[in-house]
């Protein structure tokens, strides 16, 4: 029984949360900057100040609600004295309809204010999360490489949800409150002195409590936050990398580590949960003592007749409605703490820098060769200390010619596609497309003249139709349909029992791998691009899909500059050039002939190739997947 008692106690108290503010980093670290609180709450009234009107309309409710809410005891308070005085005069059906006129008042007016704010609360919160999902998008590709999807969404959902439960009901509650204390105190002030006195002898101890309280959930809530965003964030990783997972037989260790993170999670949750809820209790003990006083005292007072009866009622009731907002406000700042630490986490994204708005560069690409030309190009991904990714990198491309990417794993192939995609700008050195400097044109009219086709292609939820024509949004569904006849996809489209309306799901799921990569070239097709990104695939695919997939890539290819990550020898040998990279350094470029004949290291990496290949088919079990280079 002791032990069931002490059960939900073995979750030890986190302590190192609140001794260093509940900032989640490592101890020994410096302290993270303190959180701007009024900077935060601001931020969450210039939201809220665009329905400036309604806002008003609910304050002036709430004052209605509050002031209401006081003269109700008042007129007890009246009345009673009143009848007790026996003069009887006035009929008590008055004070009787008075007083239901008040409440009736009073709960109307409480009502309206609620339909009200729920309306502002929730327009506000469209807005933050409109203004979120609008900026996650204008975020450069390398904020996402240092943070999981899972915990930006836990930002776009947890976090906002958080804001919004807030705003709908602790606002208002919290400014009724703050009105219904400061009413109930004045009018207690003109009635009697010594009882508001007796009546406030509780409030030290009210707040002496409650600073030992929020001081230790305060930062608890705002842990559980990030803990709920880490967790998030490795839930989404895990679901995504099921496969992996599963082909490694990682189960066990994913539901350990998931077990450790949901523990964090449990322990910030039960300690903010149980400290908070000593708040109800606590001010129900304080005003319990403070109801005995003025009943104690302000009954020795009315025998010696310095107060009237009337007036102890009053008390007696002002004395509950003077401690039930403080209640409230208890209550309430623990919603308001984790509604504050919640929005901070969202005005953190929206203050992050974005991918730069082309200032300055209001340049247009229209009409695109696509003569490319890197001059001495230098580019780190770290900037401090480390070695550059790509160092003094200069070839030329002419339009319409394919340029072949070859080079050992990390020599920085898909890095020098990012720089031409602008996703990263060099450190050093420039790049020109048709003799201008990509930094002097838009990245959008820059990314409109190109296309990709990656090895995964991304396919999104939705119909076939709708995935190709991703490509160029007005493209009528012939279009459409001739884009995927020259991709080679039309065919195995309209096989399928739902043709181009099959609906794939996330993903693209419910299709192969070379399926897809036909509605990618079919997509890229229709996008009709100057300059074509390929990065070909690595897995074996079916000869008679890849023979498609060849044939729909060579249909694209013509007439643009193409830059191929190539894998195979066949469409290494066929490009024009071949650019050789080597630890971030272009170490030979030319054409397949060209190269061969210099017999330098791309001529050996053929060689091995080849004898590797020829070892494969005698071994066909052994070596490198065979046809890839
Ligand atoms: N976002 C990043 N941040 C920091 N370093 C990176 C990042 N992306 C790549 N790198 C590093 O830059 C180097 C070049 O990577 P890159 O992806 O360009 O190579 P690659 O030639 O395309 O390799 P692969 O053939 O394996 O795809 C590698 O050492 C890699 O670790």
């Amino acid at each position: 029984m002791f032990k069931a008692f002490l059960e939900p106690f073995r979750h030890p108290y986190p302590k190192e949360i609140i001794q260093r503010g509940g900032e989640g980093q490592p101890r020994g670290k410096p302290k993270a900057k303190a959180k701007d609180w009024s900077g935060t709450l601001g931020r969450i009234w210039r939201y809220l100040a665009r329905r400036k009107g309604k806002l008003s309309l609910v304050l002036l409710m709430v004052v209605f609600s509050s002031g209401l809410a006081l003269l109700g005891p008042y007129l007890l308070g009246v009345a009673v004295d009143h009848y007790l005085e026996g003069s009887g005069g006035r009929p008590w059906i008055i004070f009787l309809t008075g007083l239901a006129l008040v409440y009736a008042g009073s709960s109307l007016t409480s009502w309206l204010q609620n339909i009200w704010m729920i309306e502002i609360a929730q327009e506000t919160v469209y807005r933050l999360r409109t203004d979120l999902f609008a900026k996650l998008h204008r975020l450069p590709i390398p904020y996402y490489g240092k943070r999981q999807q899972g915990e930006i969404m836990s930002r776009v959902t947890n976090d906002i949800d958080n804001v919004s439960s807030t705003l709908n009901s602790s606002a208002i509650q919290i400014f009724s409150s703050v009105l219904t204390l400061v009413g109930t105190i004045t009018v207690m002030l003109l009635l009697s002195p010594i009882l508001t006195l007796l009546t406030f002898l509780v409030v030290p101890l009210m707040a002496l409590g409650m600073r030992w309280i929020t001081r230790r959930t305060g930062p608890l809530y705002k842990q559980r936050q990030r803990d709920l965003g880490n967790l998030n964030g490795y839930i989404e990783e895990t679901l995504s990398g099921q496969r992996i997972i599963k082909a490694f037989s990682q189960e066990e260790r994913v539901i350990r580590d998931f077990r450790e993170r949901n523990d964090s999670i449990r322990r910030s949750g039960f300690w903010a949960q149980t400290i908070s809820g000593f708040i109800p209790k606590l001010m129900n003990g304080l005003n319990n003592l403070s109801f005995a006083l003025v009943a104690g005292i302000g009954g020795v007072l009315a025998i010696r007749g310095a107060v009237t009866v009337g007036v102890i009622i009053v008390f007696v009731e002002y004395a509950r409605q003077f401690t039930r907002p403080l209640n409230d406000l208890a209550n309430q700042w623990n919603t308001l703490l984790s509604a504050i630490a919640g929005a901070e986490r969202v005005f953190e994204v929206l203050d992050e820098e974005e991918e730069s708005r082309d200032e300055g560069q209001t340049a247009e690409l229209e009409e695109v060769k696509g003569a490319v030309v890197f001059k001495n190009v230098t580019f780190s991904y770290e900037k401090e200390g480390a070695a550059a990714t790509l160092k003094d990198i200069s070839f030329t491309a002419e339009p319409g010619e394919t340029v072949a990417l070859v080079g050992p794993t990390g020599a920085g192939k898909t890095t020098l596609i990012q720089l031409l995609s602008r996703f990263y700008d060099p450190d050093s050195g420039t790049i020109t497309l048709d003799g201008r400097d990509l930094t002097s044109v838009t990245r959008d009219s820059l990314r409109r003249r190109m296309a990709f086709v990656l090895q995964d292609s991304f396919l999104f939820q939705g119909t076939i139709r709708e995935n190709i024509r991703f490509g160029r949004l007005n493209a009528t569904d012939a279009e459409v349909e001739e884009a995927a006849k020259l991709a080679n996809a039309h065919s195995f489209i309209t096989r399928l029992a739902d043709g181009y309306d099959k609906v794939l799901g996330i993903g693209g799921e419910g299709i192969s791998q070379g399926q897809k990569q036909l509605l990618a070239i079919a997509r890229a097709l229709l996008a009709d691009p100057s300059i074509l990104v390929l990065d070909e695939a690595t897995s074996s695919i079916d000869t008679v899909t890849e023979i498609k997939i060849q044939e729909g890539l060579q249909r694209l290819m013509r007439g643009r500059t193409s830059f191929v990550i190539a894998h195979r020898l066949n469409t290494i040998r066929q490009a024009d050039k071949i650019l050789v990279l080597q630890g971030g350094r272009l170490i030979e470029q030319g054409d397949h002939e060209t190269l061969m004949a210099e017999g330098g290291f791309y001529s050996r990496l053929v060689q091995a190739y080849l004898e590797d290949r020829t070892r494969d088919t005698e071994e066909p079990t052994g070596g490198k997947p065979s046809g890839h280079f």
